[in-house]
C-alpha cells in the first residue's frame, strides 16, 4: 500500500486524539468521582479540604513519571495544581454545607 497522503495522515492522526481526548474526559470524571467521595469522607470527619503532604509526594511521583514517558514535568505539575484546586474548592464547598 502508498504511503498515505499528507491530507489522509492528518485525518488518521485526528481519529487518535480524539479517542485520546475521551479517554481522558471518562478518566478525569472518574477521579473526580473518587475525589468527590473524598470530599464527603473528610467532612464527615473533621479531615481537612487540602492534604499538601499528600500533594507534594504525588508531584514528585508524577513528575518523575512525566520525565520517563518524554512528557515535560513542568506541565505534568501545571495540570496536577489545575485539577488539585478544582478539587479543593469542591471539598470546600461540601464542607461548607456539611457546616450548614
Ligand atoms: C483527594 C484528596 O484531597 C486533596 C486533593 C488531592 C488530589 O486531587 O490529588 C490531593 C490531596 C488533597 O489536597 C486527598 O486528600 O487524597
Amino acid at each position: 500500500m502508498s504511503d498515505p497522503t499528507p491530507q489522509e495522515r492528518l485525518e488518521q492522526l485526528r481519529s487518535s486524539i480524539d479517542n485520546i481526548d475521551a479517554a481522558l474526559i471518562h478518566m478525569l470524571a472518574e477521579r473526580f468521582r473518587c475525589t468527590q467521595e473524598v470530599g464527603l469522607l473528610k467532612a464527615g470527619h473533621d479531615m481537612p479540604p487540602s492534604d499538601p503532604a499528600r500533594e507534594a509526594r504525588q508531584t514528585a511521583r508524577l513528575r518523575a513519571l512525566a520525565e520517563d514517558a518524554h512528557l515535560d514535568p513542568e506541565f505534568a505539575e501545571k495540570w496536577f495544581n489545575f485539577v488539585v484546586a478544582e478539587v479543593i474548592q469542591h471539598h470546600t464547598r461540601i464542607a461548607d454545607r456539611a457546616g450548614e
